[in-house]
Formats: structure tokens, sequence, C-alpha cells
């Protein structure tokens, strides 16, 4: 299992390096970081948020109640819709802090899977915001920017807070 970095920390706001090429290191970094997201618990994790700063994210799409992970290793989004949803989103490096971001509604994203294979697929509803939110974090971008300066600082000054008291344990 991988300690989650909270917010704040610059290797959260640093833009992430390509995967060059798939290794077995990195198919295990992806099976730890789905450990660590079902252990949180969460429905999305992105490697800067375990301290990696490779393009890589791990998301399970539970399909009517069936788990579904998902690893995705250089995501990026291919199209989106011009349809907005807004979804109140949280994240596991900004502990108990939420807020309502306005994403588009649909994305078709495109990846390389745990095979090496290139796959693309069409996401909607809360798996669009997930990808959404995921891969903003490669881009060091996280919830909190989309928000107004004043709600943004209180947020920062809060999880700086649950930090100091989750390092004295
Ligand atoms: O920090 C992360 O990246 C994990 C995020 C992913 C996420 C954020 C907002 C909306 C959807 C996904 C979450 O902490 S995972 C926790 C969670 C669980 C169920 C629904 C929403 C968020
Ligand atoms: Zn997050």
């Amino acid at each position: 299992k991988k300690t989650i970095l909270i917010h704040p920390d610059p290797r959260l706001k640093k833009i992430c390096e390509p995967v060059p090429d798939l290794s077995d290191e990195l198919r295990t970094l992806a099976e730890d970081m789905l450990e660590s997201m079902y252990d949180a618990p969460g429905i999305g994790l992105a490697a800067p948020q375990v301290g990696v700063l490779s393009r890589l994210i791990v998301m399970d799409c539970i399909k009517d109640g069936t788990p579904e992970p998902m690893v995705m290793f250089n995501p990026e989004v291919l199209g989106s819709s011009d349809e907005l949803n807004t979804y109140e989103e949280g994240c596991l490096s900004i502990p108990e802090q939420f807020a309502e971001v306005t994403r588009p509604a649909d994305v078709r994203v495109g990846w390389i899977d745990m095979d090496g294979n290139p796959q693309e697929r069409d996401f909607g509803g809360l798996w669009a915001t997930c990808v959404q939110h995921e891969i903003d974090h490669l881009q060091g971008k996280l919830f909190i920017d989309y928000l107004g300066p004043m709600k943004r600082q209180m947020m920062t000054r809060r999880s700086a807070k649950m930090k100091r008291e989750r390092a004295r344990g």
C-alpha cells in the first residue's frame, strides 16, 4: 500500500512525465495504486498522489455493482462534449473538503492499458468527472484550482491543518 500525499505538497503541482515503455515495475505500481485506492476508499487515484510523477491513473468504474478496475498509462482527453455537468468533488489529497466543479459531461479518453494495448472509450456521468479529475492530477491541477481564491485558500489552510494533525499521529 502506498501513502497518499496531502495538499499542500509541491509534488502535487508538478506536470507528470509520460510513461516511456511499460515495465513490470510500472505494472506493480499500478496494482499498488489500485490497492491504495480501494483502501482509501476512492474511485480514482493518480500516480502523483503517491509521489510518482508519471502519467498513470487508476479508476474503478463500478458497473452495476461489479468492480471494473482500470489502469491507464498516458491517458489523454481526445474530445469532450459542449454539454457540462456539475458534481460535488472531493480529493484523497485534500481530505474532507468538497466543492462543486463543472466539467464537460462526456469525454473520449485514449490510453495504453496494462497489456500495452492502445484503448479508447467514452465516459459519462460520475466516470467522466472522475477521469477528468485524475488527468488533471497529471497536470498538477487540483479541483480547488477551479474555485475562487478565497475558497481555495480556506481549503488549503484546512488541508494543511489535517496534514499537521495526521503527521503528529
Ligand atoms: O483524489 C482522487 O483523485 C480520488 C477522487 C476521485 C474523484 C473525485 C471527485 C469525483 C469523482 C472521483 C475521490 O476522492 S474518490 C472518492 C469518491 C468516491 C465516490 C464518489 C466520489 C468521490
Ligand atoms: Zn484527487
